[in-house]
């Protein structure tokens, strides 16, 4: 039996023709637009830990919002895997605002700025905007090459 996962959540606030992303300013995924997420506390739901990072990295509450996926990430050379839940935000309260965390930014469906986020994005992204709930497991080497990708579409809305 190897290392227990490490539970991680991956919240994309998503509205009809924009979403919301953050270019994250220091830690794991240092210069890259991301959706906003981070570790599960003790005590807390995933769900709830969701809720609190993106009140943490954006200042956003989530009042309506709902798990789609799931991605196991492997790296090579580390006996972790981050298990990702990702949520897709559809309501929220608030006012935007940057952290030490996250620089957020608006960003035209069309345009998403897939050469400066983690190069999985580019895979499951088109499965989560067109509303599906999907399931995966990506290994990387580095932080820069995938050697294994495989997604599994689970449902169209
Ligand atoms: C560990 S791989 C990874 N892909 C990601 N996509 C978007 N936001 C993140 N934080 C991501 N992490």
């Amino acid at each position: 039996m190897g290392v227990p996962n490490k539970v991680l959540t991956l919240v994309l606030i998503r509205e009809e023709y924009r979403i919301l992303l953050g270019m994250k300013k220091r830690g794991f995924g240092v210069n890259r637009w991301n959706g906003f997420g981070g570790k599960v506390e003790a005590g807390e739901t995933i769900a709830q830990g969701a809720k609190r990072e993106v009140e943490e990295e954006c200042g956003l509450t989530l009042t309506e919002f709902e798990e789609v996926g799931r991605i196991d990430f492997e790296f090579v050379g580390e006996p972790q895997i981050l298990e990702v839940h990702i949520f897709r935000g559809d309501k929220y309260e608030g006012k935007l605002q940057e952290t030490e965390e996250m620089r957020p930014k608006w960003f035209a469906l069309d345009a998403i700025p897939f050469h400066s986020m983690w190069p999985d994005d580019a895979y499951w992204f088109p499965i989560f905007l067109r509303g599906s709930k999907f399931k995966g497991y990506i290994k990387f080497e580095g932080h820069d090459k995938i050697l294994d990708c495989s997604l599994e579409e689970l449902e169209t809305t």
